[in-house]
């Protein structure tokens, strides 16, 4: 079979089977090859619209400008319609970036690809799509299915009923000997899940077969029935099937061989051909000869690879281009029989000083369908995406107990443990105005006015002790001492969080101050106050300590004015608290935190549920795989919503029945918008976790970046703290996070009572929905752009 459309980027065996072969000849061959190289080749559109696989000058590689790891480098490859083409090549040579750029997976760095008469990608081409069959190097399954579910979902994307498919699984059970199509994915072997990794490739006939590997950890007898498949289907012309493979030997079934080195074909024939050409009695034979005179290495690590590169003979190369002792060039390695596997390491007999320069016929128009420009969401794909989804979730109880257990338990903690009054805090009393008493609370008059009734004179005594007990019922935990200095040590070892001291003649002096201000001096003022002394390590504590001391004041005071027939506030400062506007009376920070704390539930857990579930599924291959049977980033973005929105309907129901019926969080507002701002926070943390897989490549990276995220928005998103005190610039920052606006549209829709109507409320859900569309725009851009 002669070499396709391929003059140039190869070396024939022809150039190498003459052991007599001088060096003159080689430099006279590459000159003379340099010239053909240089001519334009006659290659046009049409003809390579009719191959069912045409590479041209393929130049592909990985790292940066600086460093590049050049992978293809200016590669041809003429694939036959029909014919079953054998890909070779030391491991890492760049099998698998050729196949995923022919199936349109990564991108060349400059060249051509035509895959059955269209371009991988482009409009209107069907590649990605069912006319492939793609079988990846790694399994690419999903573990939780049955072998029969795993050929549904792949069936249902190519178009298949489920009859077809199912009479398609007796067919392919019988021919690769697979286990009941009823058994789990993950409780198969490794060789028999690679076998549903095939059939899932051959299930639905495609016109080009790309198989990575397919005949790893399979019996010679299977392999066999294999490869006599695939002659079977490619007789009739319609099939091509492109396979690689570490078993050279089974290759002689392939109409032709293209053997990578270098980023570049060495020989692309017909293996009896090349066979016949080099007078090998095998295809092993044949490829060690040509690559012992590739490499001309010195280290020759198997002893049977010795022996065979002993008996090849091979050209004296004074070639000071190539240096032998040079362990960087010259390598191989391999074992012999079933698997031989050659280095990278090399260099191309062809320098890199002959530059290919082919001249590629202008492109024709072709039109294009509007369409198939716009690619919508097909209903059997989503079917079969929203079917693979629910049952990957919702089989996997571990998995989903913990989805649904985790917003309750932190629901139950957040009200539980947060927002309430701190009580029983010690506080230390020192009461001068009194003998010395074991506890600090003292007994007084309690429902005698101290005011004669003739006279109107006062005489009030033992205030401290009225304070005292009034104090007593906002917080329980008053411990007397005896004098100021062991109260404020004893304060310093932590036995007292605030410490109180009543003056001698703290009533009398109160009584003066009270009486007759104008002639009041200064000792009077000072003895008729109480000395307190906090602390402030505990803002909250402080707060609220401080709270309580002044309002047991105004507490006793109401009472001795009450019984004294007098006006209730007469003994208090001139600034009343009325009703709050909105709130309750007795400050809950658990209202406050509240909004905030749902959302940031809701929407991490989306976020850790899809990056989880989306970067599993692109690590396990089967995101790959399912794009290249023809699925877009849009529609597996979409089926993930649907199914996470069902369980985010769930979990926000736990929540919020949780917050408000059990937990009696105030609910002041519309209960449909409070769920429906809920549910689109739980959106859009869902589309966030798209573009963490997107941007991710691990676990790993995807958690820091999750929680990197999480940090800053539960600092700046005015969850904790009121976003009016943060520095100027973070109010900014702060505004724009997706969790700001709309913290605050759920706290007024719930303590305040407002409608959607209200510019705060309505602009939560503004806020949320732009996050939406930019998440997901980003996503689906990402899925597009990020390949190879
Ligand atoms: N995404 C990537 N980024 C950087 N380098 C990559 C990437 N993918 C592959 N490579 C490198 O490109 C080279 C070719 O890899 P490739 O997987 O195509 O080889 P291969 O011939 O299929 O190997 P094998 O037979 O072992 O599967 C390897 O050196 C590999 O490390």
């Amino acid at each position: 079979m002669p070499a396709y459309d391929n003059q140039g980027a190869t070396i024939s065996l022809e150039d190498v089977r003459d052991p007599e072969l001088s060096v003159n000849t080689i430099h006279e061959e590459i000159t003379a090859r340099r010239n053909r190289m240089l001519k334009p080749q006659k290659s046009t559109l049409a003809s390579r619209r009719q191959q069912a696989v045409c590479v041209r000058r393929a130049h592909k590689k990985y790292g940066t400008t600086k460093n590049p790891n050049v992978i293809l480098d200016g590669l041809n490859m003429t694939v036959p319609k029909g014919s079953i083409y054998g890909l070779l090549g030391a491991s890492g040579c760049g099998k698998t970036t050729l196949l995923s750029c022919i199936v349109g997976r990564r991108r060349l760095n400059s060249g051509e690809i035509w895959v059955l008469g269209g371009r991988p990608g482009g409009p209107g081409s069907g590649v990605p799509g069912p006319r492939l069959g793609y079988m990846p190097q790694e399994v690419a399954l999903f573990g939780e299915f049955s072998i029969r579910e795993t050929m549904i979902y792949f069936g249902w994307i190519a178009g298949m009923t489920t009859k077809e498919v199912d009479e398609r699984i007796d067919f392919l059970v019988s021919l690769l000997q697979l286990p009941n199509p009823t058994r789990q994915v993950k409780i198969l072997s490794g060789g028999q899940q690679r076998r549903v990794s095939l059939a899932a490739a051959l299930l639905h006939n495609p016109e080009l077969l790309i198989l990575d590997e397919p005949t790893v950890g399979v019996d010679p007898v299977l392999r066999q029935n294999i490869w006599d498949h695939m002659v079977e289907i490619t007789k009739g012309g319609r099939t091509t099937v492109i396979i690689t493979t570490h078993y050279i030997e089974e290759t002689k079934q392939a109409n032709i061989i293209g053997l990578m080195r270098g980023g570049r074909f060495l020989a692309e024939e017909s293996p009896s051909e090349l066979i016949a050409r080099y007078q090998a009695e095998s295809l092993e034979d044949v490829f060690l000869k040509l690559s012992v005179l590739q490499n001309l290495g010195k280290r020759r690590r198997s002893s049977i690879l010795a022996d065979v590169v002993e008996k090849v003979e091979i050209p004296s190369l004074p070639d000071p281009t190539i240096d032998v002792e040079d362990p960087e060039i010259g390598e191989i390695s391999g074992e012999f029989g079933d698997n031989v596997s050659m280095s990278s390491k090399g260099r191309s007999i062809v320098p890199d000083t002959v530059a290919v320069v082919e001249a590629l016929p202008p492109e024709e128009k072709t039109t294009i369908r509007f369409l198939d420009r716009i690619k919508p969401m097909k209903a059997n794909h989503m079917q079969a995406l929203i079917w693979k989804n629910f049952w990957s979730l919702f089989r996997n109880f571990g998995l989903l107990s913990f989805i649904v257990g985790l917003p309750i338990s932190q629901m139950v903690l957040f009200c539980l443990a947060i927002g309430h009054y701190p009580v029983d805090l010690p506080i230390g009393v020192v009461n001068y105005e009194v003998e010395s008493n074991e506890t600090a609370l003292c007994d007084y008059n309690k429902y005698t006015c101290p005011q004669d009734r003739e006279t109107w004179e006062w005489n009030i005594t033992k205030f401290s002790c009225r304070y005292l007990d009034f104090l007593s019922h906002r917080q329980p935990n008053l411990v007397s001492f005896p004098t100021k200095e062991i109260a404020m040590t004893e304060s310093v070892k932590g036995k007292a969080r605030a410490v109180l001291v009543f003056p001698a003649n703290f009533s009398t002096n109160l009584q003066e101050r009270l009486k007759d201000p104008r002639h009041t001096d200064d000792y009077t003022i000072i003895n008729s106050e109480i000395e307190v002394h906090m602390d402030d390590t505990d803002k909250q504590v402080e707060w609220m300590l401080n709270r309580d001391i002044q309002l047991a004041f105004l507490d006793a005071g109401e009472h001795l004015a009450g019984i004294c027939g007098l006006p209730k506030r007469l003994i208090s400062i001139p600034v009343f608290f009325n009703q709050p506007i909105f709130g309750l009376e007795v400050p809950n920070f658990t209202d406050f935190a509240g909004p905030g704390v749902i959302l940031t539930i809701i929407f991490f857990l989306a976020v850790a549920l899809t990056s989880g579930s989306m970067l599993a599924e692109r690590n396990e291959g089967i995101l790959e795989r399912s794009l290249v049977s023809g699925i877009t980033g849009t529609e597996i973005l979409f089926s993930h919503v649907l199914v996470q929105m069902l369980v985010m309907m769930v979990q926000t129901g736990a929540v919020l029945i949780l917050g408000f019926v059990v937990f009696n969080l105030t609910i002041k507002g519309p209960v449909i918008w409070v769920v429906v701002l809920t549910l689109i926070i739980g959106l859009c943390g869902m589309t966030f976790g798209f573009v963490v897989s997107c941007i991710c490549d691990t676990e790993r990276t995807a958690t820091y970046l999750a929680l990197g995220s999480f940090l800053p928005m539960m600092l700046l998103c005015g969850i904790i703290w009121p976003v009016e005190g943060m520095h100027n610039v973070l109010q900014w920052i702060s505004y724009v996070l997706p969790l700001t606006k709309s913290t605050e549209s759920l706290r007024s829709m719930l303590q305040r009572g407002w409608s959607i109507s209200v510019p705060t409320v309505y602009s939560g859900f503004i806020s949320t929905s732009v996050w939406i569309v930019v998440y997901l725009s980003v996503s689906i851009l990402l899925i597009k752009f990020k390949k190879g």
